[in-house]
């Protein structure tokens, strides 16, 4: 199995609170991006102390209440599923905070984090004020919600996406990449990919390569899987009678998402 794609490990922290996926610099090539995915039992409580790190605490599925021990944000979650397709509630908490985050129903809540210096206030992502985007064409069409996108003041180098891409179609496409830290013309941003499907024995397609094939590694993503991506174009395939969700973190050196497509493939953009 290739080294970027890992599975869900299911590893009991504590009562009611369950590791779904932990990615760090010790198991992966990652040195910006920091990932978990936890599995909240009604009522249960999942605390940390953060370091020199800002988390973006996002209600993936269920109703959670989380504070940072001055603010509270009690009940925040909107879905019992990310296929409703309707966006989500999330807490941004900065480094050298602690925060602790309480299951109200059965609730999947993932932390994104990255390396962060510079203490920022709390803050709330209503669902309310994250729009749809809609990108591409024909069968290259995605919908995304940006959680906290380069433009969103909220953090200091952590970008959150959440991608639905429908049966039969491309997204992360035509190919590109940002691992260049190279402004104006290209960022430098490592990456996550948390995927889901619907229905829940579907599965993606995903390669990971760059221009000279150094690194080219083409994985079959099942439910739950993570893909990640230090460096290089990363398009997501879906089979027919399948929808894709995924949930990105980006995070580099600067906070600017200005990718590059693959010089080979810019011409499927009309
Ligand atoms: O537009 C998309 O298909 C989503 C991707 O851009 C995804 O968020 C990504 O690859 C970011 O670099």
């Amino acid at each position: 199995m290739s080294h970027l794609l890992k599975k869900p490990v299911r590893q009991q922290l504590e009562n009611g609170v369950s590791l779904v996926h932990d990615i760090t610099s010790n198991n992966s090539d990652l040195e910006y991006v920091h990932f978990k995915m936890i599995d909240v039992e009604p009522g249960a409580l999942y605390k940390e102390a953060l370091a020199k790190q800002e988390v973006c605490v996002v209600a993936l599925t269920g109703k959670i209440t989380v504070t940072d021990g001055v603010e509270t944000f009690e009940n925040i979650g909107t879905r019992a599923s990310v296929f409703e397709k309707k966006p989500t509630d999330s807490v941004y908490i900065s480094n050298d905070q602690s925060f602790e985050v309480k299951a109200e129903s059965k609730a999947r809540v993932a932390l994104c984090y990255s390396r962060s210096e510079k203490q920022l206030p709390t803050k709330l992502i209503k669902a309310d004020d994250i729009g749809a985007e809609h990108r591409g064409q024909g069968s290259n069409k995605r919908m995304v919600h940006n959680i906290l996108p380069d433009d969103h003041p909220a953090a200091n180098s952590l970008l959150v996406v959440e991608v639905f891409t429908e049966s039969g179609n491309w997204s992360s496409y035509p190919p590109h990449k940002h691992d260049q830290d190279n402004l104006p013309e290209e960022s430098m941003l490592e990456e996550t990919y948390y995927h889901e499907q619907d229905p829940g024995q579907g599965f993606v397609f995903q390669r990971v390569y760059t221009d000279d094939r150094s690194l080219d590694e083409t994985m079959t993503v099942e439910n739950g899987d993570m893909v990640i991506v230090p460096k290089g174009y990363h398009p997501v395939g879906v089979p027919e009678g399948y929808t894709s969700y995924y949930l990105n973190v980006m995070a580099g050196p600067k906070r600017i998402w200005k990718f590059h497509n693959d010089p080979d493939h810019k011409w499927i953009i009309k």
